[in-house]
C-alpha cells in the first residue's frame, strides 16, 4: 500500500504525522512512503532524514494526496486539503467532527473513508491515539494560564504559585480524565492551590489517591461550578464525553461573577468547548478577553511543542497504521473492535453514532460499511 504524509497547514501547527522512524518501519512491512517535501520540519525531521530510512519525497501535497492510498495526518483536514481527497482513499488523522459540520459535509462528499484518532478506544475505556496529545495539552495548560494571568496579557496578575506570605493561585480543572490530571500534576507543582471537577466517583476516587491530598477533588455539577467561580484565578476545561460536542458548563452570565482578569483555558475546545463564551484561536492570536475574562483557546496545544508531540502521537499511532496499511481498511475494523470505534465517515455517510447524533445526521452502521 502507499501511505503518503503531506505537511499540515493549519496555522502555525509544527507536527507531522509521521515520523522517519515510523515510516521506516512501514517500508520494512513491504509498503511505499510518500512524504511532502518539508513535512517534518517543525518537528525537527529533515526531508534528508525521511530519505534515510527509504521514503520518497514529494513536492507537492497534490502530489502525495493524488498517488496515496492511505493518508496520515494530525489535524482534521484543512478545505483545500478536503478537495484532495478521494473515494477509496483511507484518510488516518485528528477529526474532531462533532463541532464542525462543514468539514463533516466535505469529508462526507469526497467519499473517502476517514478514520479519526479520537474515537478509537482501548480495552480499560481509554482513547489512546487522544491520550498522548492529552497529556501535552494538560502539562501545557497551567503553562499558557500562569501566561494569560500576566498583567501585560490582559490577566489580573497574579503568580500561580504565590510567594511566601501571598496566597497561590486558586486552580480549578474541570474534568479529571487525561487532560485534567496532566494539569493538576503541573499545577500542584507550580505549588497552585488545584481543585478537580468530574462527574466520575472513580475518577476522583483515583486522584485522592494519586496525589494524596495535594490537591481537593470535587463532584461536578452546576452548583458546585458556580460556588468556585467567584474565587478562581484559573479555569482548565478538561471534559470530554467521546465523539460528542463537550457540555457548556460556564455561561456568559456567569463570567460577571468571576474576579477580573481571570483566566478560562478551554482545552475541550477541539469539540466545541465547555465555556458558553469559546471560540477556537490559533497559537499565533490565542486570547481574547469576554466580559473581563480572558479565554485561552488553542485547538491544538501540542503543536506548540511540536518535536514532543510528533513522537508521543507517532508512537501511539503506528500499529494502527500498520494494521490499516497490513491488512486494508476493512479487515482491520473488522478484527479490532477499537479501531473499529474510530470510524467516523464512510461511502457518504457519518458511521460514529456519537458524530452522527452530535451532527444531526443518519449513522451508517459501522457494520454495514464493513459488510459492503
Ligand atoms: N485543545 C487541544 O489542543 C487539545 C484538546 N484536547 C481535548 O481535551 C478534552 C479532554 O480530553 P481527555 O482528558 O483526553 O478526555 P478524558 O476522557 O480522559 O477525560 C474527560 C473527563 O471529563 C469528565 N467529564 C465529562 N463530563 C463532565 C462534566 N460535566 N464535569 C466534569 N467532568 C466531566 C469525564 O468523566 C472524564 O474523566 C477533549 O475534548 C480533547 O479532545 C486534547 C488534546 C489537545
Ligand atoms: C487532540 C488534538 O486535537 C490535537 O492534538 O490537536
Ligand atoms: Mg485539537
Amino acid at each position: 500500500m502507499r501511505i503518503g504524509c503531506p505537511k499540515e497547514i493549519k496555522p502555525q501547527e509544527f507536527r507531522v504525522g509521521l515520523t522517519p522512524h515510523a515510516a521506516r518501519e512501514a517500508m520494512s512491512r513491504g509498503h511505499e512512503v510518500v512524504v511532502e517535501a518539508g513535512a517534518g520540519l517543525g518537528a525537527g525531521f529533515s526531508d534528508a532524514d525521511y530519505v534515510a530510512h527509504g521514503a520518497r519525497i514529494a513536492d507537492t501535497a497534490e502530489e502525495v494526496f493524488a498517488t496515496a492510498d492511505l493518508i496520515v495526518k494530525v489535524k482534521e483536514p484543512q478545505a483545500a486539503e478536503r478537495k484532495r481527497l478521494r473515494e477509496g482513499q483511507v484518510l488516518f488523522t485528528y477529526l474532531h467532527l462533532a463541532p464542525d459540520p462543514e468539514q463533516a459535509k466535505d469529508l462526507m462528499e469526497s467519499g473517502a473513508t476517514c478514520v479519526a484518532y479520537e474515537t478509537v478506544t482501548d480495552a480499560r475505556g481509554g482513547l489512546p491515539l487522544l491520550a498522548p496529545m492529552s497529556e501535552v495539552a494538560g502539562r501545557l495548560a497551567p503553562q499558557v494560564g500562569a501566561w494569560t494571568l500576566q498583567k501585560a496579557n490582559g490577566g489580573r496578575g497574579v503568580l500561580l504559585g504565590g510567594v511566601p506570605g501571598v496566597r497561590p493561585a486558586r486552580v480549578v480543572i474541570i474534568g479529571g480524565g487525561v487532560v485534567g490530571t496532566a494539569a493538576a500534576r503541573v499545577a500542584v507543582g507550580m505549588g497552585a492551590n488545584v481543585t478537580v471537577l468530574d462527574r466520575s466517583l472513580p475518577r476522583l476516587s483515583y486522584l485522592d489517591d494519586i496525589f494524596m491530598g495535594k490537591l481537593t477533588t470535587q463532584f461536578s455539577s452546576e452548583g458546585a461550578i458556580a460556588e468556585l467561580l467567584p474565587t478562581a484565578d484559573l479555569v482548565i476545561g478538561a471534559v470530554l464525553i467521546p465523539g460528542a460536542a463537550a457540555p457548556k458548563l460556564v455561561s456568559r452570565a456567569q463570567l460577571g461573577q468571576m474576579l477580573p482578569g481571570a483566566a478560562l483555558v478551554d482545552v475541550a475546545i477541539d469539540q466545541g468547548g465547555c465555556f458558553e463564551t469559546s471560540r477556537a484561536t490559533t497559537h499565533q492570536d490565542p486570547i481574547y478577553e469576554v466580559d473581563g475574562i480572558m479565554h485561552y483557546c488553542v485547538a491544538n496545544m501540542p503543536g506548540a511543542v511540536a518535536r514532543t508531540s510528533t513522537q508521543a502521537l507517532g508512537n501511539a499511532t503506528l500499529p494502527f497504521l500498520l494494521a490499516l496499511a497490513d491488512k486494508g481498511w476493512k479487515r482491520a475494523l473488522a478484527e479490532d473492535a477499537h479501531l473499529k470505534n474510530g470510524l467516523n465517515v464512510h461511502a457518504g455517510r457519518i458511521a460514529h453514532p456519537a458524530v452522527a447524533e452530535a451532527l444531526g445526521l443518519p449513522l451508517l452502521q459501522p457494520e454495514t460499511a464493513l459488510a459492503a
